[in-house]
């Protein structure tokens, strides 16, 4: 990354200790161990207070003119946000938002996720290809892998239909957008990433964004992916279709699905 660019974050976020965690095409993630306004003595020191914050910058794009720049990194921040914000009232598992500096291009968010054992973070991809690796070492480990899988990929049918009854659609959803939380019970995948978002009533958009986690899937994990695939199904039928009155809005994103289906496996017949 541009050292233009980190002096840029340090000067907006003076002070505050920035770990890059990740640089996509338009943000940069930092790690922070500050909250920008709480600090330990407003708490009551029997409630654990999470010590870790994610903080995504969007820069400024020097190609781009400086006004509209300006413009769109401001609604673009601000409209991740106000998502953000919705999603926590509307109970669907996302990041919850703590503070918003719309202008420069950063919002503060709840960190999410766990280590796995082996190290790395506990997005529903690493988490898959770890007990895949795992049951490939001990053949005995099928049953207790398919029985967590089936219900966490349930859930995360579950959480996409919560959002997309809500006519929101998240636009990039990728089993790196999905990262799990520890439960006391269970395991809990949460949605992160609506840099894409937007609002949207049609069947297609919904169908789109479940083909995307499909091919995500099929992807990374081709040998299981049709049983993942599945399961993440069912949850989504339960949860969209749930309602005798959603029966048919769920048949008309199910017929939207086979098509856009179709339509990526002509194009890829094409090349
Ligand atoms: N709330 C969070 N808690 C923990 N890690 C997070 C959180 N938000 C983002 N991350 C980490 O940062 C990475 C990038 O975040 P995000 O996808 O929001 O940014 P992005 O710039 O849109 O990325 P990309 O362009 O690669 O899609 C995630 O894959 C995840 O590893």
């Amino acid at each position: 990354m541009s050292s233009a660019i980190l002096a840029q974050a340090h000067s907006y976020l003076s002070g505050i200790p920035l770990e890059v965690i990740s640089q996509g095409a338009e943000a940069v993630v930092f790690l922070t161990t500050v909250h920008p306004y709480l600090s330990e003595s407003m708490h009551p020191s029997d409630i654990q207070i999470s010590s870790k914050y994610i903080i995504k910058y969007r820069p400024s794009k020097t190609y781009r003119h400086e006004i509209l720049d300006k413009q769109l990194t401001k609604s673009r921040t601000a409209a991740e946000a106000r998502l953000l914000s919705k999603l926590y009232s509307l109970k669907i598992p996302a990041p919850k938002l703590i503070a918003l500096d719309a202008p420069h291009g950063i919002i503060w968010m709840e960190f999410l996720g766990f280590q796995l054992p082996n190290g790395h973070i506990s997005s529903l991809k690493n988490w898959l290809w770890y007990l895949e690796r795992q049951q490939e070492a001990d053949t005995t480990a099928t049953i207790a892998l398919s029985d967590t899988v089936k219900q966490v990929l349930t859930l995360v049918g579950q959480a996409i239909a919560k959002l997309h009854l809500q006519d929101i659609v998240h636009g990039d959803l990728t089993s790196s957008n999905i990262l799990l939380e520890q439960n006391i019970e269970e395991l809990q995948p949460t949605l992160i990433d609506f840099g894409l978002s937007s609002y949207s009533p049609l069947a297609e958009d919904k169908a789109v964004d479940l083909y995307v986690l499909e091919r995500a899937l099929t992807s990374t994990h081709p040998v299981y992916s049709e049983k993942y695939n599945d399961w993440l199904l069912q949850g989504y039928e339960e949860t969209y279709g749930g309602k005798t009155n959603n029966k048919r809005k769920y048949a008309e994103v199910s017929k939207r699905l086979e098509d856009v289906r179709l339509r990526g496996r002509k194009r890829s017949m094409l090349g």
